[in-house]
């Protein structure tokens, strides 16, 4: 009688789950769980690209995957009030570094990392997604999510091409590039996570060609567009290779 091992944590019974994906698709039971991809997503802001990985949950672009929590470092996020409405509401936490350190005097950045470390881990992802999350994350936060027993992949959206425009306010600076002539595209990548900001490897990258006379809001609209597409790409892309090791 083969052991079976009950992970509370994913409502599964792990034998079934080998079971499940050792069996040819066309015996597949349809009754029997799979355990869900769990993914946090932090947010600063509007949250549409948090909106996109909502949309795309359990739909064949981002199949058998659940945001377990959203977390923002602005209480304002208007990314807190979707992942509410979402159906079934998202979980969400808020916690922003002045007030943080403001309220424990003598903590630093490198223990608030540590805090927004700590509210990922207790979700045991399996992946985390910075989705317009504005703050550069040290080694507070790097060393505890990649060092755990399980390390824990760590991607980022960025609106720009690797190794241009790295740092905030990156559509901006590759517009009023364009303006001087310097240069004639930008793009978008989700890339992976290293000190180093932007520089980690990129996973999807996709190039936005300038419009001469375009203005930047028509500019952004159309980047935007090709954000929600490749969070998801990337979210899927890695999720599929923490599945497969
Ligand atoms: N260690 C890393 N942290 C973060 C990365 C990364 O690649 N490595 N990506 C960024 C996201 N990001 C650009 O994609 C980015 C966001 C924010 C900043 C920045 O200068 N933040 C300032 C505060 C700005 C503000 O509050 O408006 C700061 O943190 O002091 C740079 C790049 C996410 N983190
Ligand atoms: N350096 C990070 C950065 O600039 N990220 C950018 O923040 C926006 C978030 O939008 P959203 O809140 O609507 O998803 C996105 O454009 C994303 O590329």
């Amino acid at each position: 009688m083969e052991a079976y091992i009950y992970d509370k944590r994913r409502y599964s019974i792990w034998s079934f789950d080998l079971y499940y994906h050792s069996c040819p698709a066309a015996i597949r039971s349809p009754f029997i769980m799979v355990p869900k991809r769990r993914i946090v997503v932090l947010i600063s802001g509007s949250g549409t690209n948090l909106q996109a990985l909502i949309d795309a949950q359990n739909t064949p672009a981002l199949p058998n995957a659940k945001i377990s929590l959203v977390l923002s470092n602005r209480k304002a996020a208007y990314g807190l009030t979707r992942a509410a409405q979402a159906n079934p509401p998202i979980r969400t936490a808020y916690l922003a570094l002045q007030p943080f350190l403001k309220t424990n005097p003598g903590k630093t950045r490198t223990d608030y990392d540590v805090e927004i470390a700590k509210i990922v881990l207790k979700e045991q992802p399996d992946l985390v997604v910075l989705a317009g999350w504005m703050h550069i994350l040290g080694d507070g936060f790097l060393d505890l999510v990649y060092t755990v027993k399980r390390s824990i992949p760590v991607i980022n959206l960025h609106p720009a091409l690797p190794g241009e425009f790295n740092g905030a306010s990156a559509i901006e600076r590759a517009y009023e590039a364009f303006k001087k002539g310097e240069i004639t595209r930008s793009g978008a990548m989700v890339h992976r996570v290293v000190k180093d900001v932007d520089r980690g490897e990129p996973l999807i990258v996709r190039e936005v060609p300038f419009v001469q006379n375009e203005p930047l809001d028509a500019y952004e609209e159309r980047l935007h567009k090709i954000e929600w597409e490749i969070i998801v790409m990337g979210t899927k892309k890695v999720l599929d290779e923490v599945e497969a090791i």
